[in-house]
């Protein structure tokens, strides 16, 4: 990883704290309270205890030494009562603060309009750490306690110490000093490799999932490549371990010194003490306050700097949260944005560059082209010509690196990009297979007809899949996945792979009222009849609205208005079927392939 961020710890601080008051004020104050108690019952129990001691080695003074046994009897009761106490607040802490910063973390990652942070690693392990972190935000809280805790029994046990030696609560505190350097340091390190270890457990969960998931196990098992892969999972994990173990190490080393320095300071001063307590100088009440005092310093020291690494650890991390929600739109929004105007006149690409990032290669070098309102055009061109990525630019995923997009004359960054999708259908060559119901998997493509299963089922009639889908076992509330049981508890289904697209088209066809329809490679897995519905589709939708169809089968683009051949980034050839055919280029010598093969010709 190339450069550990630096979030801003008082903004990260500033959050978490907005963030657990709007989630759990009244559990988070009453976490604080315990957690005060738990830090003023201890320094309470050691004086009480040198007093009483103090009381019983001097006669007559037994009402005074029962004040104290009751005063000792409970604060035992609130040390017991409290963690338990402390657990169940901190818990809920964590479920509410939880809910709500995963929802606040999602409802930002939302926001991104477009697809280039999903492809950016840098940002994926950030979103990872901020996932980490917005799972359990009351470990912040625990931080941010633990150093007042900390802080509390400190000046508690420190002032106790100070009347039986002054000299030795500066020894036990100078010997602390170290510790809160050094623990400082090694927060920080822990913090920076973290960040550096979150790549190598992408990569480790990349393996895991192509060991674990339907979709990989068929090839995976055939062949025969899951010891190659589970060894390159452990090999990741191996790298994460060996980075960690690196890491225990040296606090290991480091946490021993600092632990060695404070027994001897304990050691030497409890020597000191007891002489002091034999020869009549202190009472045994000072060697009783002594030895809670320089244990509870010790332990308060330790608690503290903990607390404080702890924090500035939790607050690094927090700060990836904090950067993926605030990390502000991906794509510009306009300033003042227009209205997108219902399509009548068609979409203009005006000299249209794009490649994926500043050192990958231009995919579009210069585009342009026309889809007429009305028009039913075809795309196509050989693998990696770029159709899919100029599907993608009309979406808007990504901005043309030069030149434009034209809605009716209306540039299409000037326009709120959800406006722009509302207005197309689409079916992506890689379309998704929701783990489901098949009325879900469906209706995601009009949310509206959630509630309207009539409209769902006339999309599914019109895709073919109709009587695929009445007939699973709960019909349209059947789950279309294996991974998951139905709400009745029953198993759903797997569907073949030209159902599947058949479902992906009922999805687009609940949007058939868009302007534009975008069809990417949507016959590919169809049967010849699924095929034919396709193409019966855009005849009828053409003349009100349009579409962009992308076929490798040029028999299904034929009587398409326009057909428009993309090679080497730019629109190489344009025109109808036949125009195409006289002309004698790349669609002529494709199609002519393809129509031999048909023809059962044998191809030259
Ligand atoms: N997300 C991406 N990041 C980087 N490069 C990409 C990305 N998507 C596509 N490319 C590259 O852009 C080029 C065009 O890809 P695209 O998918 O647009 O081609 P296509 O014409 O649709 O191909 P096919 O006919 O195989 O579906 C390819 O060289 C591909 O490697």
């Amino acid at each position: 990883m190339s450069e550990q961020p630096a979030p801003g710890m008082r903004a990260a601080a500033v959050h978490a704290a907005a963030l657990l008051r709007r989630a759990a004020p009244a559990h988070a104050a009453g976490y604080l309270a315990v957690s005060l108690a738990g830090a003023l019952v201890p320094v309470a129990v050691a004086w009480m205890t040198k007093l009483t001691l103090d009381r019983l080695a001097s006669p007559g003074a037994v009402g005074a030494v029962l004040g104290l046994a009751a005063g000792l009897a409970a604060a035992g009761l609130v040390g017991s009562a409290t963690p338990q106490s402390g657990q169940y607040l901190r818990a809920e802490i964590d479920r509410r603060g939880g809910l709500l910063a995963k929802d606040e973390l999602f409802a930002a990652v939302e926001r991104y309009a477009g697809l280039a942070r999903f492809e950016d690693p840098a940002f994926l392990d950030r979103l990872r750490l901020a996932q980490q972190s917005a799972q359990s935000p009351g470990y912040l809280l625990d931080a941010m306690f633990s150093v007042g805790q900390g802080a509390l029994a400190l000046i508690g046990f420190a002032g106790s110490l100070t009347v039986v030696s002054p000299w030795l609560t500066v020894a036990v505190l100078l010997a602390s000093l170290p510790a809160f350097v050094v623990e400082l340091r090694l927060a920080r390190q822990r913090a920076a490799m973290a960040w550096d270890v979150e790549p190598v457990h992408r990569l480790e969960f990349a393996y895991t999932m192509l060991l674990s998931t339907v979709e990989a196990a068929k090839e995976i098992r055939l062949l025969a490549a899951g010891p190659w892969l589970r060894g390159r999972m452990t090999g990741q994990l191996r790298r994460a371990n060996a980075a960690k173990r690196a890491m225990d190490r040296r606090e290991l080393g480091q946490q021993t010194a600092l632990a060695l320095l404070a027994a001897v300071v304990s050691g030497g001063g409890l020597v000191w003490v007891i002489l002091g307590a034999a020869g009549g100088r202190l009472t045994v009440g000072d060697v009783s306050m002594f030895v809670a005092a320089v244990a509870g310093v010790q332990s308060a020291v330790d608690g503290l700097v903990r607390g404080i690494a702890m924090t500035h650890q939790r607050l690094l991390v927090f700060g990836h949260y904090l950067a993926v929600v605030g990390a502000g739109p991906d794509l510009p929004e306009p300033a003042a944005p227009r209205e997108l105007p219902r399509l009548s006149r068609g979409i203009e690409l005006r000299d249209v560059w794009f490649r994926y990032g500043d050192d990958h290669p231009w995919v579009l070098r210069g585009v342009d082209l026309v889809i007429p309102h009305g028009q039913a055009v075809a795309l196509v061109g050989r693998n990696g010509s770029g159709k899919s990525t100029l599907v993608k630019l009309l979406c808007r995923f990504y901005d043309p690196s030069r030149g434009a997009i034209l809605w009716d004359g209306v540039d299409i960054r000037d326009v709120p990009v959800t406006e722009l999708r509302q207005r197309i259908g689409a079916v992506f060559q890689d379309f998704m297979t929701y783990d489901l119901s098949a009325l879900d998997n469906i209706a995601i493509g009009d949310l509206s007809a959630l509630d309207d299963p009539e409209r769902v089922e006339a999309a599914a009639r019109r895709a073919g899949v109709h009587d695929v889908l009445a007939a699973l076992p709960e019909g349209y509330r059947t789950p279309l996945t294996r991974t998951f049981f139905s709400e009745t508890e029953r198993e759903g289904v797997a569907l073949s792979g030209g159902q599947w697209q058949r479902v992906a088209l009922a999805r687009a066809f609940l949007r058939a009222d868009r302007d534009l329809m975008i069809l990417d490679e949507p016959s590919a897995g169809l049967d010849a009849e699924a095929e034919h519905d396709v193409h019966a589709m855009l005849r009828r939708i053409r003349g009100s609205r349009s579409s962009l169809l992308i076929s490798h089968r040029l028999g299904a683009v034929r009587d398409a208005d326009l057909i428009v051949v993309l090679a080497d980034g730019v629109v190489a050839e344009r025109g109808g079927h036949d125009e195409l055919l006289a002309a004698e280029g790349t669609y002529a010598h494709l199609f002519g392939l393809q129509a031999a093969g048909y023809a059962g010709e044998p191809v030259t």
